[in-house]
């Protein structure tokens, strides 16, 4: 929690003088039961209407005084409270985009979620109110007992029993419910990820019906939240009932030996109102200071957890100096290359060795799971090989600057992703100078030229998160564009015309095959005739490279391959016979 201090430091004026305040009201607040005695043993004991009068404007004085410094105290922490709460979301933020895939796959979205907004939030409420009560409310308490000996020294150790039983209990609780309240963020999570899984798959929900399994497993981690929550509101509730409980039984003690000290003549009426008086602030600020103590306790542990996040250290590092290609080297080469996932036991690839020339046209090609994507994520540097060297131009991709690799390259993930906004701000991601010539020149080649002639203000059309108003086929082109505008000098499409008609999905790879410069193209994909015409094809079989070459080459010599083909194109299975025989 001290790791997130450093976000207050623009703020540190404020987080001063918001205590500074509140201490200042609660000298106010300790003087007026003192007036009040005086009022009561001076002025009505001498029927001094002067002196009541004088006293009353006293009063009223001190309560404006009193108003002023709690709303200069609530100004000065609330802009602490917010500003800390945006560097952090920002921190946060910034940090999670530095997370390398290998860190987020463990992390998992949902809690990211959480903690960049809840989190954020329950930390910011803690600091407001812990700026402005923190400090208030044990002034208030050991305040009061200071003036109570200043009354009657006796009186007074009734204070000095009471507040320590009272920390106690207020200690015991916070000890207890600090890990649960942690407990019921990671609850939270779970109905995080349950109400995100059932939004975005809402269509194949009620495409198998299964919208009443979804209703009962929301229910039930739902209710396992609830449950949890009510468990620790009902131990922190406690606090409340257990404070009046020990407040009361204190008052009682206090007034008989108030009242034994008036008839032994050691004390006047006035101050046994005044003592009463600091006794009933005193209830009142340990209220506030319970409710305050469960704020703290839940803020408590949502700062651990947002520390966590900003705790987690990338694992890979990037190099600071630029490097140049290596003259007449391979566009991409993999050196005995093994990967695992990070959460997982078997490699996804092993032992994969390939070289790339530049400009040539690369299929991928194997079964679902055969590590087709991990393969060309490899070239991204989204993950680093476990084992064996990825090169691109020559150079290790560890090599390179942040960026400077991705300025290269052209991706078009298997799942197309756009974001809200117009077309034009979209393609724009890939170059931000891109012209619109630019911009439609790449949507002509991704085929996707007449769908946004036929939108509504054409390349001002909005998109609507993820594109939702677009149908699968239309966003695949468009990603595919957004990768063009970027003129890469690689470009890896990652399955990504599975959603395109054959027709289209050929114009597509003829638009790319004219592409202009030296562009090396991957084209993962699972269907032959996408990556027949490639001048390399690799071949994966269960993480392995059964097989690299030309479609003529891979077709006498590699097994896998023929049965993928042949799977596709029964009818070419007897001519590959008889031509055999
Ligand atoms: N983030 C991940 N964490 C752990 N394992 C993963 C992860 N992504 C993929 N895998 C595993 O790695 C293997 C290869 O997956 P990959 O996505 O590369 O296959 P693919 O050939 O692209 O499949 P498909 O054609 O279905 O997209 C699979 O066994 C998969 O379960």
């Amino acid at each position: 929690m001290r790791s997130l201090a450093c976000y207050l430091k623009e703020y540190k004026k404020e987080s001063i003088l918001a205590p500074f305040f509140k201490f200042l009201e609660v000298v106010f607040d300790l003087i007026v039961p003192l007036v009040i005695a005086q009022i009561i043993d001076v002025g009505v004991a001498q029927n001094d209407h002067g002196y009541i009068v004088q006293r009353f404007f006293i009063l009223i004085l001190m309560a404006a005084a009193g108003l002023t410094c709690s709303f200069t105290a609530q100004y000065f922490a609330a802009k602490a409270s917010v500003g800390f709460a945006a560097n952090l979301r920002q921190a946060v933020f910034d940090h999670i985009q530095r997370l390398s895939f290998s860190e987020l796959d463990t992390l998992g979205t949902d809690t990211l979620i959480t903690r960049l907004t809840d989190d954020v939030n329950q930390v910011q409420n803690g600091l407001n109110m812990g700026l402005r009560l923190l400090l208030r409310s044990p002034f208030i308490v050991l305040g009061s007992m200071v003036m109570a000996f200043t009354i009657n020294i006796r009186c007074a150790l009734v204070f000095v029993v009471a507040i320590p039983i009272l920390f106690l209990v207020a200690f015991v609780i916070m000890y207890v419910s600090i890990p649960l309240f942690k407990k019921v963020q990671g609850r939270l999570d779970a109905v995080t990820r349950l109400t995100r899984e059932n939004l975005t798959g809402v269509r194949v929900i009620r495409a198998f019906c299964r919208e009443e399994q979804s209703v009962e497993e929301f229910d039930a981690r739902n209710r396992d939240l609830t449950k949890l929550n009510e468990f620790v509101g009902r131990i922190s509730a406690f606090l409340n009932p257990a404070t009046y409980v020990l407040i009361n039984i204190a008052t009682v003690f206090l007034i008989q030996k108030a009242g034994v000290e008036v008839n032994l003549g050691n004390m006047q009426q006035g101050e046994v109102v005044a003592l009463y008086n600091y006794m009933a602030q005193m209830i009142v600020e340990l209220i506030k200071l319970a409710s305050l103590i469960i704020t703290l306790n839940k803020s408590a542990a949502c700062a651990e957890r947002v520390a966590g996040i900003l705790k987690v250290r990338s694992s890979m590092d990037y190099k600071e100096k630029n490097v140049s290609a290596k003259k007449n080297s391979p566009a991409v080469t993999f050196d005995n290359v093994t990967f695992c996932y990070q959460n997982s036991k078997a490699p996804s690839l092993s032992n994969i060795s390939f070289s790339i020339k530049p400009g040539q046209t690369v299929g991928i090609i194997g079964g679902t799971g055969s590590g087709k994507s991990t393969l060309v994520s490899l070239i991204t540097r989204f993950y680093d090989a476990s084992e064996g060297k990825v090169l691109v131009d020559g150079v290790d991709v560890k090599d390179y600057p942040r960026g400077a690799l991705r300025r290269k390259i052209g991706v078009v993930p298997q799942k197309a992703a756009l974001f809200q906004g117009s077309i034009r701000a979209n393609m724009k991601w890939g170059r931000d100078d891109a012209t619109d010539k630019d911009i439609w020149e790449a949507l002509t080649i991704a085929q996707a030229k007449e769908i946004v002639e036929k939108k509504d203000g054409q390349l001002d059309f909005h998109l609507e998160q993820n594109g939702r108003n677009l149908s699968g086929g239309q966003r695949q082109r468009l990603t595919i564009a957004r990768a063009l505008v970027k003129k890469p000098e690689f470009l890896i499409l990652d399955d990504s015309a599975s959603a395109l008609d054959f027709a289209t999905d050929a114009a597509l790879r003829k638009a790319l095959h004219s592409l202009s410069g030296n562009v090396t193209t991957f084209l993962v994909s699972q269907r032959a005739a996408s990556i027949r015409q490639a001048d390399l094809i690799l071949v994966l079989d269960d993480g392995l490279l059964a097989g690299k070459g030309t479609h003529q080459e891979l077709m006498s010599s590699c097994e896998t391959y023929r049965e993928i083909f042949f799977s596709q194109f029964p009818e070419e299975r007897k001519n590959y016979k008889e031509a055999a025989k």
